[in-house]
């Protein structure tokens, strides 16, 4: 715990910041002051401190998670590291998970039978179940008339005893032990429960509640950011709205986009907030008026939010605006009537739904004569999404960089309040969060931020005008792209700020002919982004993030600093240089491709190092996002301007 009690705790840095030989070599050198050289770190860098240990480096690590709980299947065994190099270790696990997999590989025929198993045991433990309640109903019925044939006997004998004086006072003794024992006979049945047994049962009830709550608390309390299993990893599927790119890109781009679209029905999916589920009558229940038509047809979003305790962390606003129809066009009209009066009276015009996130919708539209896009987020009053979503919009609005989407305005609004009638009167902006006993206030943010027409980063993997062939990249281009996003970085952490989020769904593109890519580079979405107090390396008990991305320092122990937006950018430069994403989600659940980080030897040096960096397992040891923004634009002007078509949306 650091001196004033913020909660955070600086981690030490062992070595002190990476420097840079400004010297003009095609193969520049990264040295960090324990002289670790990290053009050569895989074979340099002490075994068991490799990526190898966390069973990055072989590409295949699966990130299980079950509620806040992260941990790594198939890392490299310990004992190996002691007496080889990483490397090593890694090929060697690789080749026994390779045996593996095809000695279990899955055809046709073993699906069936796996099926069939499935399902004879499945049809065993029924059984089983059935026969263990038919032999408790057995037990219950014999010692309830075990115990009836008793007290028969007892009164009996108390009746034929009645003028034997001698032997009455034992009888009667008897008879009293008996309906003792009768009347505890009776209570252990169950047939009449005491008022005590009759509180029990709720109480047992709520400790299973309690239980599943420790996943939470055992993080630690939460000082200063979040702590929401449910919304900590965020999976990075969704695919772009905007039809772009879709050429078909390489063999396996398409394999691991396949995957990705099919990760929407993957059951290991986080869970968010649960649209379907009906509401129970503890349940608070968000209507979406605003979308239902004047002739009052019934809204056509409607999503609930848990009970406060635990449910704070879950937004309704991302499923709440998902039900489009054709009552949308007037939705549109009214969130604009509401802008112009906000938003300095000058109209927006709000054109389209671009997509939703997880905190809410985002809409096309113009404003001052400027293609804008207007987020909104929805949240309720005392709510962590209102911490998150006012800094969100104080963040935007303080950052003037550009490769960050610049935020023109932002403007917060109260919607219902607490003379809103509970029941059946259209509330004053369309929206009211009911319970079952208040109101509770409501708010909606709109951020209107500068519109990227090129849509996320994530869209343009596998254009061919960039990846012609599988393995092949125009350097130039995707250098530029991640150089734009390294500068982006180096902004944002010269200002204390660590985006906390950083994936291809946040970085957005704006057309620009001027950039070797064809797209000026715009890093969004900042959600997730914290503010580092002056004294604070880091921020403690912070999970959060998207899967493949999330640094697993951020994943395993919930510390978030500027280094785990580096690590993020490692990956991502991985999937740049081979126009795929590096994550797939597969049945067995999500787990990295296989290539993964893996860089052919035809790939510039100073890229694969730079990447291999900044995904070095140790925070400490990766280059600072200023470095990378160094390494890159030495490399950029190395390679010159691209030669290739130019890319084509
Ligand atoms: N300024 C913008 N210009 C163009 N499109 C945008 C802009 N901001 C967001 N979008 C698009 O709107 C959609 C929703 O964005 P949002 O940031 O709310 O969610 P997300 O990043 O997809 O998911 P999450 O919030 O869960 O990280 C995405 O498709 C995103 O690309």
């Amino acid at each position: 715990m650091k001196p004033g009690g913020c909660g955070y705790q600086p981690h030490t840095s062992v070595g002190g910041p990476f420097t840079y030989r400004t010297t003009r070599l095609p193969d520049p050198v990264i040295t960090v002051d324990q002289g670790i050289n990290i053009t050569a770190y895989s074979s340099m860098v002490p075994a068991d401190s490799s990526l190898a240990s966390q069973g990055l480096f072989f590409g295949g690590y699966q990130l299980v998670i079950l509620r806040t709980l992260y941990y790594a299947e198939h890392v490299v065994d310990p004992d190996c590291l002691k007496q080889r190099q990483g490397d090593a270790c890694v090929t060697l696990l690789r080749e026994q998970l390779r045996a593996q997999n095809q000695s279990s590989a899955v055809t046709p025929a073993s699906a069936g039978a796996a099926r069939h198993m499935h399902a004879s045991k499945a049809a065993l433990v029924g059984t089983a179940v059935a026969a263990f309640v038919l032999v408790v109903l057995a037990v219950t019925v014999a010692a309830v008339l075990v115990l009836h044939y008793r007290r028969k006997r007892l009164e009996q004998a108390a009746a034929a005893g009645g003028s034997n004086k001698g032997s009455h006072g034992d009888a009667s003794h008897a008879t009293s032990a008996s309906s003792r024992d009768l009347e505890a006979g009776m209570r252990q049945d169950g047939d009449k429960p005491s008022p005590a047994e009759a509180e029990a049962a709720p109480k047992s009830t709520a400790s299973s509640e309690v239980l599943e709550d420790v996943g939470c608390a055992a993080t630690g309390p939460c000082t200063g950011g979040t702590c929401a299993p449910s919304l900590s990893a965020r999976r990075p599927d969704g695919p772009p709205l905007d039809p772009v790119m879709t050429q078909a890109g390489p063999a396996h781009q398409l394999k691991c986009h396949a995957s990705l679209g099919d990760a929407k029905s993957t059951p290991t999916a986080p869970v968010t907030t649960a649209v379907d589920d009906p509401p129970t009558s503890d349940t608070r229940v968000l209507i979406i008026t605003s979308l239902s038509t004047s002739s009052g047809s019934p809204p056509t979003g409607i999503a609930y939010i848990a009970p406060e305790a635990e449910g704070d962390d879950q937004d309704p606003s991302a499923s709440a605006f998902t039900g489009q129809s054709s009552d949308v066009y007037e939705e549109l009209s009214q969130l604009s009537s509401e802008l112009r009066a906000s938003v300095g009276d000058v109209a927006i015009e709000l054109q389209r739904v671009i997509g939703s996130g997880t905190f809410g919708t985002v809409y096309k539209g113009t404003w001052q004569g400027l293609p804008v896009a207007v987020k909104t987020v929805l949240f309720s009053a005392n709510a962590e999404n209102r911490r998150r979503a006012l800094q969100e919009a104080a963040l935007c609005k303080s950052i003037n960089h550009p490769n960050v989407i610049a935020t023109y305005a932002s403007d917060l609004q109260s919607i219902g309040d607490d003379s809103t009638p509970v029941q059946g009167d259209t509330p004053r902006a369309g929206v009211v969060i009911k319970s079952t006993s208040t109101v509770v206030l409501a708010w909606r943010l709109f951020i209107v931020q500068e519109f990227a027409d090129g849509g996320p980063l994530r869209g343009l993997y596998g254009n061919r005008a960039i990846w012609p062939r599988p393995g092949v990249a125009v350097l130039p281009a995707v250098v530029s792209i991640v150089l734009g996003i390294a500068r982006a970085l180096a902004h944002l952490h010269s200002k204390r700020i660590v985006h906390g989020d950083l994936n291809p769904n946040n970085v957005l593109l704006k057309r620009d002919r001027r950039e070797a890519s064809g797209f000026a580079v715009k890093v969004g979405d900042f959600g997730l982004s914290v503010l580092l107090p002056e004294h604070c390396t880091h921020l403690s008990n912070m999970r959060q993030g998207t899967m493949f991305y999330i640094c697993p320092s951020v994943a395993v122990m919930g510390r978030v600093g500027p280094e785990a937006d580096v690590f993020s950018l490692g990956v991502m430069m991985w999937e740049l240089y081979y126009g795929v994403c590096a994550g797939l989600w597969t049945e067995a659940g999500p787990c990295y491709c296989p290539e993964f980080p893996n860089f052919p030897p035809s790939c510039p040096a100073a890229f694969r190092n730079t990447a291999l960096g900044c995904l070095q397992r140790r925070p400490q040891f990766r280059p600072t996002a200023a470095v990378v923004e160094e390494v890159l634009s030495i490399l950029l002007q190395d390679l010159g301007p691209p030669t290739g078509m130019p890319v084509v949306l």
